[in-house]
């Protein structure tokens, strides 16, 4: 019997349904990149915490300037990381360097450029409209004391380790890691450190899928069940338990030996769709167990699970661990036709153009046993089933997988 065929843009409408519940954690800021914060940042103390001088030079009262005075005697040195002086005199003038406090007394910086040294004395030919406060980077003007700096939800990135450092915050709340198993199942496939029969593989793409998450910051553990009803069905059930998230690669389409979505049902996981309107990776099944957890059982043709994963898996991640997917369009540089009712994801090369446009060319080879052109090309367009032919300078959605 032939499944119920949905579209792409289906599949995305169900699978964003699916949210995973996480759990918070906490963890040393050090190992925090790349994760979700699960609590608001505050300011500990105002930034910047005091009148801080913002250039090198001499510190003096603006009195000063309004009396047209230009010569000053020099009392001290302020330098930065050293408790405040005073200013003892208000015509007089002290040293201060970027980052020191500003002394008491004083609340203007002429930058040493504008003054010449005379004995212990400084000189400034021109104030160029200083007043009070010109080259002061005053106290709490960026943040105040108990404002967000950071809100809950944020990816943390190199911007923010340097932030979540300034506040002292050694530990940080994030959101845990969803727990993903990725199992490959076949009677043909062999480890890859074996010497395959004639009529073996190595397994490749519980590799490419384990790497692919790795990319995105997230670890999983693989398994391989051979064509054994009984076997995948007791082996899956035992998995259950132990995982967020499910991802098959192989026995969903029509073979004798492609239990899955049977041994699914018995497990009283509740499929959502089992067949897609596209090429490669028609045969897409997508069920939730009652326990809420996403089993994503992609077609076992190398680019198909590939090419699965990385338009359906990996931007539902993202999206439920709050990063942002980029789902930009690139112009097709050539003409290409496909002619089945099906949404094509075309294999292509991307470049930028002279103007700065992106573009991409079809890779030839592509099919979807063939892996090696993975390597060849970097992103997948696709090509929408309502049209069989694609001309030169059309934009279309393009699914990077390399960086
Ligand atoms: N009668 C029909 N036959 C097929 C249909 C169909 O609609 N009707 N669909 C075809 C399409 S499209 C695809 S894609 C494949 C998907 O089949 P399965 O998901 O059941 O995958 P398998 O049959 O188990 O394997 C297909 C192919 O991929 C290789 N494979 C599987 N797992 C791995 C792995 N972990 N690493 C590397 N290679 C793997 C496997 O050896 C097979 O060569 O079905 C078509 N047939
Ligand atoms: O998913 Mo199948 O690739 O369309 O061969």
């Amino acid at each position: 019997m032939q499944n119920h065929l949905i579209e792409p843009s289906k599949v995305d409408e169900i699978i964003s349904k699916v949210h995973l519940d996480l759990p918070s954690e906490k963890v040393n800021f050090s190992d925090s990149l790349g994760r979700t914060l699960a609590e608001n940042i505050y300011a500990d103390r105002d930034f910047p915490p005091f009148d801080r001088v913002a250039m090198d030079g001499i510190g003096i009262h603006h009195s000063s300037i309004d009396n047209a005075k230009n010569l000053f005697i020099i009392e001290d040195v302020q330098p930065a990381g050293s408790s405040q002086l005073k200013l003892k005199e208000s015509e007089n003038c002290i040293e201060v360097m970027t980052g020191a406090i500003l002394p008491e007394g004083t609340d203007v910086v002429i930058p040493y450029e504008w003054t010449e040294r005379r004995g212990e004395q400084m000189f400034v030919s021109d104030f160029k409209h200083a007043q009070s406060f010109t080259n002061v980077h005053r106290k709490g003007i960026d943040v105040k004391k108990g404002e967000v700096l950071i809100k809950a939800g944020t990816i943390i990135t190199s911007a923010e380790i340097g932030i979540l450092s300034t506040v002292g915050k050694v530990e940080v709340v994030v959101k845990a890691l969803p727990k993903v198993a990725v199992i490959a199942t076949g009677d043909e496939l062999v480890g890859i450190d074996q010497i395959p029969a004639d009529y073996q593989i190595r397994m490749s793409n519980c590799y490419s899928i384990q790497s692919r998450l790795q990319e995105e910051g997230i670890s999983s553990k693989i398994y391989h069940i051979v064509d054994d009803k009984e076997a995948l069905k007791v082996k899956i059930k035992g998995l259950f338990s132990s995982y967020n998230i499910f991802v098959f690669s192989g026995g969903v389409s029509k073979g004798k030996f492609d239990y899955l979505p049977q041994v699914f049902e018995e497990l009283g996981v509740v499929k959502q769709f089992h067949g897609v309107k596209q090429r490669p990776g028609k045969p897409f099944w997508f069920g939730i167990t009652k326990n809420n957890q996403p089993i994503f059982a992609l077609p076992g043709n190398p680019v198909s699970t590939y090419l699965c994963a990385n338009r359906y898996l990996i931007p539902w991640l993202n999206r439920e661990l709050q990063k942002e997917n980029r789902q930009p369009k690139a112009i097709l540089d050539s003409d290409y036709s496909f002619d089945k009712p099906l949404t094509y994801f075309l294999q292509v090369k991307s470049y930028y153009n002279s103007s700065g446009e992106l573009c991409v060319s079809p890779t030839t080879g592509g099919g979807s046993g063939d892996l090696a052109n993975l390597s060849i090309a970097d992103a997948f367009v696709e090509l929408p089933s309502d049209r069989n032919t694609f001309i030169k300078g059309d934009k279309l959605p393009i699914w990077f997988y390399k960086k």
